[in-house]
This record gives structure tokens, C-alpha cells and sequence, in this order.
């Protein structure tokens, strides 16, 4: 297992060895002892699993503030995403920045990201599955959100906002020089 930082390095990139065989492959998809020793030390206490029938699903920009805010550790099952996580630490250099990574079921490449960020990803493919471990229980006076195609920030989604399949909450959600400070 490999553990890359980002061009924010608190979010890192987990990158699982698979031992390949005549039957396929085996893969140690999560390990406590080699994450804490490359500085994820975070304890999981919640899988969550999600699944997007439709290519170009938007769910996010999502997190989840004090006492309850999560770190998430994000893989994908089935299919493909785009990961994104945006900088909402307001005493960091890379404050409303943004970092993003392909995810998919082939590669089995996971996304680490620390509370103090907000989370989101596009599907790339239809019928994806996506799984996370987070480490505070989903709180739903906590959880808040933050406009995914704020140009503030400049994701360079996937889709636009013609296409893009979004929920109802995530359409109107507030543009980061609203939100105030969160973290
Ligand atoms: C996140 C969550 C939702 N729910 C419920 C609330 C609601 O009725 C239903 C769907 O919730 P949402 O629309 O918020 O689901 P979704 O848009 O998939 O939300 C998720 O998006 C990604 C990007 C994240 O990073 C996650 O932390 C989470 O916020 O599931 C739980 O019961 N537990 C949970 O932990």
C-alpha cells in the first residue's frame, strides 16, 4: 500500500498493491498500521456506500462541522468518479483551493480526506458505486454544503450544469463566500 500526497498534502492518495493470479487478484484495501504510519491515524467508525445509476451524478460539495466533522477515506466499487475535495481550513495557504482524483473499481485507487474539507465527486461512468469510511457519525444538524460549480473555487468538473444530475439541496447550495467561517 502506497500513500501519495496531493498537491494539498493533507489529502492523500491511498493506493492499495493487488497480488495478481490466475483467478483474478487480492488486495489489501485498508490497513490501520501502514495508514497511521503515513499520518492517517484517523479511527473509522462508519462505512457508508452509494450507488449512481446515471454518468454525470453530482453529489457534494459535502462536510460536516464541529463537534461532528469528518475525515473520509473514499473508493470506488463499481464504475468511476472524480473525487474532489476543497481546502475549508481558514488559516490554510490553500484555503478554497481544490484537489482532484480519478477513482475507479479498476485501478482501486482510494482518496484520503481530513476533516476541514469539503467532499464531492462526479460519476464518469453509469451504475457507480462508491464506498467511504468516515470517522464522526453522520449528524444532520452538522452536515452542510457548498455550491459544486462555484466558479470561486473552479473545479473543472466533468459535466455542466445542463447535464449534470444533482440533488435537490446540492442545486442551491451556497456559494463559499457565504458559508462564513466553518472550520
Ligand atoms: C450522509 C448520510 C446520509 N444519510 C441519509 C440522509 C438522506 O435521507 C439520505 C441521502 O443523503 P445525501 O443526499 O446527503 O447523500 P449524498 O449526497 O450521497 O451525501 C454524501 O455525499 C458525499 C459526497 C459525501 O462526502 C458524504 O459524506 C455524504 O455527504 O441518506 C444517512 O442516513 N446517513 C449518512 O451518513
Amino acid at each position: 500500500m502506497q500513500v501519495i500526497n496531493t498537491d494539498i498534502p493533507a489529502v492523500k492518495r491511498v493506493i492499495p498493491k493487488r497480488h495478481g493470479d490466475d483467478r483474478g487478484w487480492f488486495s489489501e484495501v485498508f490497513r490501520a498500521d501502514v495508514l497511521a504510519q503515513a499520518g492517517i491515524a484517523n479511527v473509522f467508525i462508519q462505512d457508508n456506500q452509494s450507488f449512481s445509476a446515471p454518468q454525470g451524478t453530482v453529489r457534494g460539495l459535502h462536510f460536516q462541522t464541529a463537534p461532528a466533522a469528518q475525515a473520509k477515506l473514499i473508493r470506488v466499487l463499481a464504475g468511476a468518479i472524480l473525487d474532489v475535495a476543497v481546502d475549508l481550513r481558514s488559516d490554510s495557504p490553500t484555503y478554497g483551493r481544490s484537489v482532484a482524483v480519478r477513482l475507479d473499481a479498476a485501478g482501486g485507487e482510494q482518496l484520503f480526506v481530513p476533516a476541514g474539507f469539503a467532499h464531492g465527486f462526479c460519476t464518469l461512468e453509469p451504475n457507480t458505486m462508491v464506498a467511504y469510511k468516515v470517522d464522526a457519525y453522520y449528524s444532520p444538524e452538522n452536515d452542510r454544503n457548498l455550491r459544486w460549480n462555484d466558479p470561486a473555487i473552479g473545479i473543472d468538473w466533468p459535466v455542466g450544469e445542463a447535464e449534470a444530475i444533482l440533488s435537490g439541496k446540492d442545486k442551491t447550495a451556497p456559494l463559499l463566500a457565504d458559508l462564513g467561517r466553518v472550520f
